[in-house]
């Protein structure tokens, strides 16, 4: 099995690029589904969720070309042979659940597996469903899977999310392209990848309002045509890659960063002690002194500081000048890192949904591992700035949310590389 090898203590100079969204990317694929006509996504990343996607797509009929190496995925679903997303492949991976929505808009049938819990949470799909049935889809949960059915097609509704919820939000606002009527999503997420799929709705001829807003208004319309649209840049790896010269010191410039996308981030990175400045190209950050300083974070939705990029500020935090507390509002068990930086030398103490953290000088290398995707990138930042050598086992978790890392972080001097262990 592969594990990422990293020797700490290199200091970090030089420019990452920086990739399209997997969690864009993994909701926009599913809007072909909504029409015959075919879909061209650009700057997608190369991730093994794009692959489960696409094996997803390609079991319902949907014809996937991914050209330029992976970076443009030209979709097709002109004819749809099944309506069943399988229990196998939606198991690999939750965004499965993303299918449901167009599906049912389109032809009015569904019948999707249940997601099931997973290591950072329990995430039912509860507002997915009460969301559609509020556009008049009739549900049945049987065997594990959601039957859905809308005979006479999707009617607009009023949609009240009691919490904010990406999925949810995204599954309806498909779903409504195609409902007949006017449809409000009240509590809706406003994520730049929420903006992103409107965006690309639009394209495809859809009539959204107030995307980016908690209120959006859908007017359905008869059918969607084909669109080429670009994934919007990956704000949770941009947010990871900010974290590396602040762990090592250096200077790193991210090509294609954007303030707008990581604002809250940006806000605790300067209370911690580091510099962030706009650049031609993007972003380009450096750590002020010789330590950060310790800030509290909270995990909130969007505009609020990204539950995705709590482990790895968790991890930064650790080799802080003082004590730092964490809350995670989002999701009831994604402090699973906290026992694995333990074991590099980091001082965390886990009460519930918060985490508090006293700064160490320096953490020491260890083989560790994790269970879920940024975990695993928080142990190797970890292990950049770490004394000798660490070992990041089950680097799977990795590969659904980074592309080619060991050679972005390798380009500014880091020495990281991907070993074979038997
Ligand atoms: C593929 C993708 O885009 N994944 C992102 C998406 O996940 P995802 O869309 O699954 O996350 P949600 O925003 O739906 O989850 C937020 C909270 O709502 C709860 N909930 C959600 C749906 C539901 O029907 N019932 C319910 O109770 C969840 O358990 C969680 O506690 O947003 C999360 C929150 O920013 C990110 O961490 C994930 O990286
Ligand atoms: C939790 C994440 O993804 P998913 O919702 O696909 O599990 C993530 O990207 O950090």
């Amino acid at each position: 099995m592969d594990a990422i090898l990293i020797k700490g203590g290199a200091e970090l100079r030089g420019r990452i690029p920086i990739a399209g969204a997997k969690n864009a990317c993994l909701t926009l694929m599913p809007a072909t589904l909504l029409s015959e006509e075919p879909l061209t996504l650009t700057n997608a990343p190369r991730l093994s969720d794009i692959k489960t996607m696409t094996q997803l797509l390609q079991s319902l009929g949907t014809e996937v070309t991914a050209l330029q190496g992976g970076k443009v995925l030209a979709l097709s679903s002109h004819d749809m042979t099944s309506h069943t997303a399988d229990y196998d492949i939606v198991r690999k991976m939750r965004a499965s659940i993303l299918v449901l929505g167009p599906m049912l808009a389109r032809d009015g049938q569904a019948v999707v597996s249940l997601p099931g819990g997973c290591a950072i949470g329990a995430r039912p799909v509860d507002l997915h469903l009460k969301g559609l049935e509020a556009l008049g889809a009739e549900l049945e949960l049987r065997d594990g899977y959601v039957h859905a059915k809308a005979p006479g097609g999707l009617k607009g509704g009023t949609v009240d999310f009691p919490l904010v919820s990406v999925g949810a939000t995204e599954n309806v606002l498909m779903a409504a392209t195609l409902a007949k009527g006017t449809t409000v999503i009240n509590n809706a997420a406003r994520e730049p990848e929420i903006v992103d799929l409107a965006d690309c709705l639009r394209r495809m001829g859809a009539q959204i309002e107030g995307d980016g807003t908690s209120t959006i208004t859908v007017q359905g319309v008869d059918r969607l045509s084909g669109a080429t649209h670009p994934v919007v840049t990956d704000r949770i790896e941009l947010g990871t890659y900010m974290l590396a010269p602040a762990f090592t010191g250096g200077e790193v410039e991210l090509l294609g960063g954007r303030l707008d996308l990581v604002e809250a981030f940006v806000e605790k990175l300067d209370a911690a002690g580091i510099d962030v400045t706009e650049t031609d190209e993007g972003l380009k950050v450096r750590r002020r002194g010789d330590r950060v300083q310790a800030v509290d974070v909270t995990t909130e939705p969007f505009p609020g500081f990204p539950t995705d990029l709590q482990a790895q500020m968790m991890a930064l935090l650790c080799t802080a000048e003082g004590t730092s507390r964490l809350e995670e509002k989002i999701f009831e068990n994604r402090f699973m890192h906290a026992p694995e930086l333990q074991r590099m030398g980091a001082h965390i103490e886990v009460h519930g949904g918060t985490a508090v953290v006293h700064g160490v000088e320096r953490l020491r290398g260890a083989p560790v591992m994790a269970t879920d995707l940024r975990a695993s990138v928080s142990l190797i930042l970890a292990g950049l700035a770490a004394e000798g050598e660490t070992v990041v086992r089950r680097v799977y978790h990795l590969d659904r949310g980074y592309e080619k890392l060991e050679e972005k972080l390798a380009a500014c001097g880091a020495q990281v590389e991907r070993i074979r262990e038997s």
